[in-house]
Formats: C-alpha cells, sequence, structure tokens
C-alpha cells in the first residue's frame, strides 16, 4: 500500500519513496481515484477517519516532497517550491473525506496528524505512553523511539489525560449555576490535579523528541497559507468550491488547534490583547473539530453570563485554587515557549510557523500574566498572607 511505502524510513528501516524522491511519480502514474468506494461508508464513523487521515498524509506528502529535496539540498536553508497541483486521484477523495468527517481537506492536528494517529500496541492493555505507536508516519515514526513518534505521542498522552479537565469545567458551571461553592472548589481541585498531571506530561518532549530532529519532519507539516512553498495555493484538480476555481489555502496543523489550552483561556476568562497574532489564534478555531468548537463555544456562553470567576473570588479557597489554574497555564506557556526556541528559533531560519504564524520572538504570555494580575487583585484579600 501506498503509505507503508511512502515514509522517509520505512517500517522495515529501508528507504521508502520520500527519501527517493519517487512518491510523485507514483501517485502520478499508478495511483488510483477511490473515490467511488468512499459513499458506502459514509455513515461508518471509524473509516471515514481513517480515510480522512490517511489521505491527509498522502497530500501532504505529495505537495511537500520537492521541499524535503530541496531543504536537504541546502543543508537546511530553504524549502524552495512545493508542487502546487493536487491531481484528482487525491483532491477528489480528501475532499469528499473531508467533508463527511467534518474536516478541512488538508492534514489537521486532531484529524490526522496526532490526536487520530496512534495506537496500542497490546489492545488489551491500557492507553498509555508505554503501550502506544503511531498509525503513519514521515520520516521515522514508525520506530516508536524515534524523535517524530515522540514528538507525537507526547501530545497524545497530554490530550490522553485531560478529561478530567473537561468533566471539572463542565461541573463547575453547574455548580456555581446552583451556588454550590463547596461543589465548585472540587470542581477546580480536580481541574487543578488534570492540567498538572498534563503539563508533567508535557515535560517528557525533552526526552522523547530532540530538537535537531525535528527539522526532518517538520517539513511534511507545514500548511499552504502564508508560506513561501505555496505562493500561489493549491489547485485541487477535480474538485469544485466556492473559490474554485481559483486555488485554495489551508493552514497547516498546529497545537494551536488543540483545545487544552483554549478551554482554560476561555474558563478562567484569560482577556486576548487584540493583535494581529491573536487574530490567527482565533482562525485557528476553525481547524478544530466540530464537538470540541462546540464545547468551546458553549463555555464562552457560559463564562459570559454565569460568571464563574465571579463567584470562585469570593471565597478563599475557590479563589487560591483560580490562581493556581492560571499559574498552570503561564506554566504551560513558558514551557512552550522554551520549545519554541529550542526547537524552532534554534533550528531553522524560516520566518513562519507550521500554521501560518508569523515566529515572532514573543511567546503568548502575554495576556496569561495579564490575567494573572487580575486576578491577584482580585483575589489577594483571602488569601492567608494578608
Ligand atoms: C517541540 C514541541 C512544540 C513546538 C516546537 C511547538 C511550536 C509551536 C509554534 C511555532 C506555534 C505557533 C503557531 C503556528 O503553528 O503557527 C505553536 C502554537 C501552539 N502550540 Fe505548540 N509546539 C510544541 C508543542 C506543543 C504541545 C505539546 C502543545 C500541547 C497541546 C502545544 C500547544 C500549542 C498551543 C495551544 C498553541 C497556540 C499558542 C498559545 O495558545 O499559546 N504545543 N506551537
Ligand atoms: N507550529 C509548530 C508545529 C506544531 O505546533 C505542531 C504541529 C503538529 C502537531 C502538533 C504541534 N504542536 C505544537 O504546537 C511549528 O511551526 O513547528
Amino acid at each position: 500500500m501506498i503509505l507503508q511505502e511512502m515514509p522517509i524510513t520505512k517500517a522495515d528501516g529501508t528507504p521508502g519513496l520520500l527519501a527517493q524522491n519517487k512518491l510523485g511519480v507514483k501517485v502520478q502514474t499508478e495511483f488510483p481515484n477511490l473515490v467511488e468506494h468512499i459513499e458506502k461508508y459514509r455513515n461508518n464513523q471509524v473509516v471515514i477517519s481513517a480515510l480522512y487521515r490517511d489521505y491527509s498524509f498522502l497530500a501532504s506528502a505529495y505537495l511537500l516532497e520537492p521541499c524535503h529535496h530541496e531543504y536537504q539540498r541546502t543543508s537546511r536553508t530553504t524549502y524552495g517550491l512545493a508542487r502546487d497541483l493536487l491531481p484528482e486521484n487525491i483532491a477528489v477523495p480528501i475532499a469528499k473525506v473531508a467533508e463527511l468527517a467534518g474536516f478541512m481537506p488538508f492534514m489537521e492536528y486532531a484529524g490526522s496528524y496526532a490526536l487520530a494517529n496512534w495506537k496500542r500496541l497490546d489492545p488489551s492493555k491500557p492507553v498509555e505512553y508505554g503501550n502506544l505507536a503511531l498509525i503513519r508516519a514521515f520520516e521515522n515514526g514508525l520506530d516508536r523511539e524515534s524523535s517524530e513518534a515522540g514528538f507525537v505521542l507526547v501530545h497524545v498522552d497530554m490530550v490522553r489525560s485531560s478529561g478530567p479537565l473537561v468533566a471539572g469545567a463542565w461541573n463547575a458551571v453547574e455548580a456555581v449555576e446552583r451556588g454550590e461553592e463547596e461543589r465548585l472548589e472540587e470542581c477546580l481541585r480536580e481541574m487543578l490535579e488534570a492540567i498538572q498531571k498534563i503539563n508533567a506530561c508535557m515535560e517528557n518532549m525533552w526526552n522523547k523528541s530532540k530538537p535537531r530532529d525535528y527539522g526532518s519532519f517538520r517539513t511534511f507539516i507545514f500548511g499552504i497559507t502564508k508560506q513561501s512553498m505555496f505562493p500561489r495555493g493549491v489547485i485541487y484538480e477535480g474538485v469544485s468550491s466556492s473559490t474554485s476555481p481559483t486555488r485554495q489555502s489551508f493552514r497547516g496543523e498546529s497545537g494551536a488547534n488543540d483545545s487544552i489550552i483554549p478551554l482554560l483561556d476561555i474558563f478562567l476568562d484569560i482577556p486576548y490583547p487584540h493583535t494581529p497574532l491573536t487574530d490567527i489564534l482565533l482562525d485557528f478555531r476553525k481547524y478544530r473539530p466540530g464537538n470540541h468548537r462546540e464545547f468551546l463555544e458553549w463555555m464562552h456562553r457560559k463564562q459570559e453570563t454565569v460568571g464563574m470567576r465571579k463567584m470562585a473570588m469570593k471565597g478563599r479557597g475557590t479563589a487560591e485554587l483560580w490562581l493556581r489554574l492560571a499559574d498552570q497555564v503561564r506554566e504551560f506557556r513558558w514551557r512552550h515557549w522554551c520549545f519554541t526556541r529550542e526547537y524552532v528559533l534554534k533550528e531553522s531560519r524560516h520566518p513562519v510557523a507550521t500554521g501560518g504564524s508569523p515566529i515572532v520572538n514573543v511567546s503568548f504570555l502575554a495576556p496569561c500574566l495579564l490575567s494573572w494580575f487580575r486576578v491577584w487583585d482580585s483575589c489577594r484579600s483571602h488569601l492567608p498572607m494578608q
């Protein structure tokens, strides 16, 4: 199968099509258009999700194959130009499965590369880091010790631990609506324990995935929007769209599409200053699964109408927990900033991140700090040292 032949290093350790610069020819000469077979799986969510993931791997590999070779040839200096036409045998089926799955017809963080790309090595054992492996990879990710596998599986491990965060936030809203202060405290504690665990999982990135290796598989996770590799977007052959026959453009995947931090930003009412960067962060919301989007929008409405923060500030225990939750968001963004510095800034001269935001020398820490001071101001009278 083409996806098993595709990676730079295949599962058996030998070079695959991407390593030999042969994926393009294979797609153009041998790969069939299988769109007519998709319809019968329309109501089978598992098959449609798997097809969406697989077609998005094939599309990104096909489009970015020339960039991989240019990046190697120029000793990691420039990516050159990507292919700007996605042939009908990929374009038509990916458009179809994306529509059925509710995603964009381009690789996404949740629907493809990260959250839908893992399996249990032993199906009878639990979902925990040691029992996880990737399903698809671009470089060497089928070796579970590789940096590509580590990069993705650390994200999966973090999200695996996010259940109590979601449950805690949901129940906290209910507790505020009912005026149950003790219950609110329990929920905030549950959320705090969850985000502490998530942050601890995140720290494993340093061991599981090395900054020096990141550039090799990163080439394939770039998007179209704002990238020099795609100066005129991409033609999806045989696909009509509202912009057709003009070229299509999608953001690349990014942890910015993850929902953990946005949930806390919204729940804790962390204000975003209005800057071009925060506008991009809002645009990233379109690239999330529909149910994540709905949940975050619901939480937003609740924050505005129910006012969780106001009630939390009334009690000493709840105010302290609120502050500690905000501190965990700060901790996340600080560690994340260190990742960006070590994996991206020190390793690459390309000025745009995979999602299409400019690489800048500031993290997204500022809004978080602002909120921290605001929360501190409103709850310091409850804290022990006062
Ligand atoms: C080596 C590891 C990582 C690197 C190099 C990295 C890099 C980046 C970059 C460059 C951006 C800018 C957005 C864009 O793509 O255009 C970004 C955004 C983001 N990433 Fe990561 N990231 C890493 C790991 C993670 C992890 C493990 C998470 C957890 C889910 C995460 C969550 C986020 C979030 C939430 C944003 C949006 C910015 C914010 O709200 O602070 N990242 N990342
Ligand atoms: N934006 C990052 C990549 C990135 O963010 C990312 C890509 C795929 C899966 C997870 C990611 N996590 C981190 O934000 C970059 O430019 O390297």
